[in-house]
């Protein structure tokens, strides 16, 4: 069996076998999502309806739940599918966009929750307001810094028995017991509509492809990202030119480049 212990051998192992991905995402992230699913190697399947979620479940290999454009019938096809996936022993992502915003969307996060992510992937706002933390947050955007979120995804974590991952100017991703940090990325990517979102999908994709090692799927997704978001931001002009050299940079990324230039370190 091919080893999948670093970042890049995930990436590879990944493409070798493009993992089915579900992903119940909010209408602003399902396009990008899907084109950054593709770009990394992964096959996307947006697939939210009640009639249909759960049973899809049953035959993709991982599933990721964002909250983001929430209504009442897409909750009960979130429920449906978490507990699909649970069942089949497959990997899912929660991406508790803006949870502390409304009434409606803590609720629908606590039952979520309840339904145990293998995987929680928010901005640093979300991720303090999970732990019962003062957040900053406005709206969908995080304004706090990750530092400030790490003691709060570490309690999350071991609460939930979940990976928990923070993202910002330096990610953070903790099981509870490791930690580790990820430097890279642009200033510019929080300046492009739902990344996160779409790196919430790719989480899943990584989990898919290594079930067996969640937290390093995990930080493989994030340090992907990173890899693929600074060299994006060489020669971009703005937030327009930066989304579209994303994805070149995203499907151009090979293992030995995104090993040699990941930088992760123990937090
Ligand atoms: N200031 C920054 N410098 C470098 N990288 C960043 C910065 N801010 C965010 N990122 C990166 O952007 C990606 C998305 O993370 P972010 O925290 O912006 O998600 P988010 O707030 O959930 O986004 P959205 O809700 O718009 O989908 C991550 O890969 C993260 O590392
Ligand atoms: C802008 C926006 N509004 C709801 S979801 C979303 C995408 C970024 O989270
Ligand atoms: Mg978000």
């Amino acid at each position: 069996m091919q080893m999948k212990t670093t970042p890049g051998a995930m990436l590879k192992a990944m493409r070798e076998k493009p993992p089915l991905v579900q992903c119940i995402t909010n209408y602003v992230a399902m396009n990008i999502a899907a084109n950054v699913l593709l770009a990394a190697g992964a096959s996307p399947a947006m697939v939210h309806a009640a009639e249909e979620a759960g049973e899809f479940a049953g035959i993709a290999s991982s599933l990721t739940i964002n909250i983001g454009t929430l209504s009442a019938q897409w909750i009960d096809g979130m429920q449906a599918a978490a507990k699909a996936a649970t069942s089949a022993g497959r990997p899912w992502v929660l991406d508790p966009v803006a949870h502390y915003a409304t009434a409606f969307r803590r609720n629908a996060v606590a039952e979520l929750l309840a339904l145990r992510p293998t995987i929680i992937r928010g901005n640093a706002s979300e991720i303090i307001a999970l732990a019962g933390g003062e957040s900053r947050g406005q709206g969908v955007d995080s304004r706090d810094p990750v530092e400030q979120a790490e003691g709060s995804a570490r309690w999350l974590a071991e609460r939930q028995q979940a990976v928990v991952a923070v993202t910002g100017a330096v990610d953070f991703v903790t099981d509870g017991e490791r930690a580790v940090r990820i430097a890279g990325g642009s200033a510019l990517m929080p300046q492009v509509t739902a990344l996160g979102c779409s790196l919430t999908c790719l989480v899943g994709a990584f989990a898919a492809t290594a079930p067996e090692d969640i937290f390093g799927a995990t930080v493989a997704a994030l340090a992907t990202f990173a890899i693929a978001g600074e060299e994006a931001a060489l020669g971009a002009a703005g937030p327009g030119s930066f989304s579209w050299r994303f994805l070149d940079a995203l499907a151009a990324l090979d293992a030995e480049t995104l090993d040699a230039r990941a930088r992760i370190s123990a937090a």
